[in-house]
């Protein structure tokens, strides 16, 4: 949840069109000061047209948006505060790490240079290496050392862990956390669904241009369709497919597997009386909030 501290971002109508593609439409956004923000959705949802608009980098069509308080217009000192990781990170590649990194921070005006090599060492970066000799993830560590190098007020990071293995997304997300906890605000693009369940005290999800819904971790979670498995001691009764919240009932032999959305209470005592065995649950993600929320369109491809 935010802190009180009012928004960081916020957008009114925030509409952007392509000619006549939608990149988003009709956006309303509040992201609190010091919250870590997902924006969750299928390829082509509008997080990239979104982050890009808001750090000034492409002009919206109608609607307006600020950031850290300041209007999109003033772009240079937006990007200023902002640590951003674009998704389709293009680095200079003749130099190495380290020499790109200290012209990035010069450009932002100062470098922390044992702050450049702390976080190198935890991401487990070589700094001497030329940009062009270093595999993608490596790549990707040197995107994610100048998006936090200069302890930015806010932080926009497209896609962030792509290409890094699972220790080093653990590294990555205990930055995050640190960040935050510095008083940064996080906005972080994804696909990576656990990902975001992990970091996001809020998550909006997008499709299509358009917000489908922004909740908390928690209150997806508890939209979220479950399965139950429900083991019978003789054929499961037609009436589980009655009790409250179950949406489909399939049965294999003496099993009922129930797709629930919400308590499963109703539906264990309703079992109860016909001879239940046993019930397993799977706790929902957000992958099951994400299908449930976009009615199981086959287009995700998350
Ligand atoms: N430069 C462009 N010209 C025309 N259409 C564009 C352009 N950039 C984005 N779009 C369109 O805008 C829509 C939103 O794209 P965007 O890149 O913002 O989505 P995304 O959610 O970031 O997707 P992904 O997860 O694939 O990166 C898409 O339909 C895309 O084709």
């Amino acid at each position: 949840m935010g802190t009180g501290r009012g928004p960081a971002v916020r957008t009114s109508a925030l509409s952007k069109f392509y000619g006549r593609h939608v990149g988003v439409v009709h956006l309303d956004l509040e992201v609190d000061e010091g919250e870590v923000y997902g924006l969750l959705g299928p390829n082509g949802a509008g997080k990239t047209t979104t982050i890009r608009t808001l750090l000034g980098l492409i002009r919206p069509t109608s609607g307006s948006a600020e950031v850290l308080g300041l209007p999109l217009s003033r772009g240079v000192e937006i990007r200023r505060s902002t640590g951003y990781l674009p998704g389709d990170l293009a680095l200079y590649d003749r130099m190495t790490a380290a020499a790109l990194l200290e012209h990035l921070a010069r450009l932002r005006g100062g470098l922390d240079r044992g702050r450049m090599r702390a976080l190198a060492e935890r991401l487990d970066l070589d700094l001497d290496r030329r940009v062009r000799e270093l595999s993608r993830g490596n790549r990707q560590k040197v995107g994610v050392v100048q998006a936090f190098l200069h302890r930015p007020r806010l932080l926009v990071l497209d896609e962030p862990t792509s290409g890094l293995d699972p220790l080093v997304q653990q590294e990555f997300q205990a930055l995050v956390r640190e960040s935050q906890d510095q008083g940064a605000t996080v906005l972080l693009s994804s696909h990576v669904l656990a990902e975001v369940q992990h970091l996001a005290d809020r998550v909006a999800i997008m499709d299509r241009g358009r917000l489908v819904v922004v909740d908390t971790v928690d209150g997806l979670r508890e939209k979220a369709t479950k399965q139950v498995e429900l083991d019978f001691a003789c054929d499961p009764p037609p009436a589980l497919s009655s009790a409250p919240g179950v949406r489909e009932v399939r049965v294999h032999g003496r099993t009922a597997v129930c797709t629930v959305v919400g308590p499963v209470g109703g539906l264990v005592s309703a079992a109860s009386a016909y001879g239940l065995v046993d019930v397993h649950t799977h706790d929902p993600d957000l992958e099951d909030a994400f299908f449930g929320y976009l009615g199981g369109a086959d287009h995700v491809d998350a």
